[in-house]
């Protein structure tokens, strides 16, 4: 069953299309990461999940029915970017607010402690620090016990340690059958924590898999090393896609074949220093969808 279904989304404001003929269908108990760069409509696209704007073409439905609708509302939790809360409030008066408009949520301890806001419980909002403000955020959006759940970068803010109980939180979720959509620019966490990862650009899908096919279906190798080899020689070497090198010789190769690449460096008794070969990271599948080619440093085989 899907929780989430987007079908031929068009969202403009004035003459910018923010999304632009999205689909996107997300099964329930699915864990999306949903990645792009600013501006790529990540954030237009969750308002609308959310029901706080309309399309304006296409069909949104979340747990089947219009987002507007209460009987969805109450199924829906939420982590906006920035969150008003009334900076009078205790953490913890602000978390039983919340769980009284839900009708069957978590123990407002329970929601503390996902959070990790125990030892604040009795702070005002308006004292906390940013992580301590994001995990009150977090609370907010899960004390209802919602099926479905948008975190719109969860972890801006957070130092390591609250990041890594936080993601144990969203693990707990996810084990417990909760439909979880997240926007981050810590890549380095979705890959970890994503079944699933959609990259948006200009308010489309540029790709769409997991973490591991996403890697593989851009580039799957860097090959670094110092030579003297100047650039033209660089991207004659066999079955290289990109290559970039900088002054002092520093040659980092982007390419599906490190074999290949090294058996030719090695064939033509090239000396060169420095060698370090890698797995492309998701960061780097990212930006080769994403980045716009600078001509400068980086020219395509
Ligand atoms: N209320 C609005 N009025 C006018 N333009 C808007 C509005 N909301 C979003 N936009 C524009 O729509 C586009 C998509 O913005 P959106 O905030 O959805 O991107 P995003 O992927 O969430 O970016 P970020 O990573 O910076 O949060 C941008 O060009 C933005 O300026």
């Amino acid at each position: 069953m899907n929780a989430i279904e987007l079908s031929g989304v068009d969202k403009t404001f004035g003459k910018v299309r923010a999304l632009a003929d999205l689909t996107l269908d997300v099964r329930a108990g699915e864990l999306t990461a949903l990645l792009g760069p600013n501006g790529a409509g990540k954030t237009t696209a969750i308002s609308l999940m959310l029901g706080l704007a309309q399309p304006t073409r296409g069909s949104v439905r979340v747990l089947g029915e219009d987002p507007r609708r209460d009987a969805v509302r109450t199924g829906i939790g939420s982590m906006p970017q920035e969150s008003a809360i009334p900076q009078a409030l205790t953490v913890r008066e602000a978390v039983t607010l919340f769980a009284r408009l839900y009708p069957a949520p978590l123990a407002v301890n329970k929601a503390l402690e996902l959070a990790q806001l125990g030892d604040v419980a009795g702070r005002r909002a308006g004292a906390l620090s940013g992580g301590q403000a994001r995990r009150l955020a977090f609370a907010l959006a899960v004390v209802g016990n919602p099926q479905v759940l948008f975190l719109d970068e969860p972890t801006t803010g957070m130092d390591a340690g609250s990041r890594q109980a936080f993601w144990a939180a969203v693990d707990g979720l996810k084990a417990a059958g909760r439909t979880i959509l997240l926007t981050t620019h810590y890549l380095e966490e979705a890959e970890r924590t994503a079944d699933r990862v959609v990259v948006m650009n200009a308010g489309s899908i540029l790709a769409d898999g997991t973490p591991e096919s996403l890697r593989g279906d851009v580039l799957t190798s860097r090959v670094r090393f110092t030579s003297d080899l100047v650039l033209a020689e660089l991207q004659a070497l066999p079955g290289v896609e990109a290559v970039s090198v900088d002054s002092r010789g520093h040659a980092d190769l982007q390419t599906r074949q490190p074999e290949e690449v090294l058996r030719a460096l090695f064939a033509r008794n090239v000396a060169f220093s420095e060698l370090e070969v890698g797995r492309a990271s998701l960061e780097d599948a990212f930006l080769s969808l994403t980045a716009t080619p600078k001509p400068d440093d980086t020219i395509r085989a």
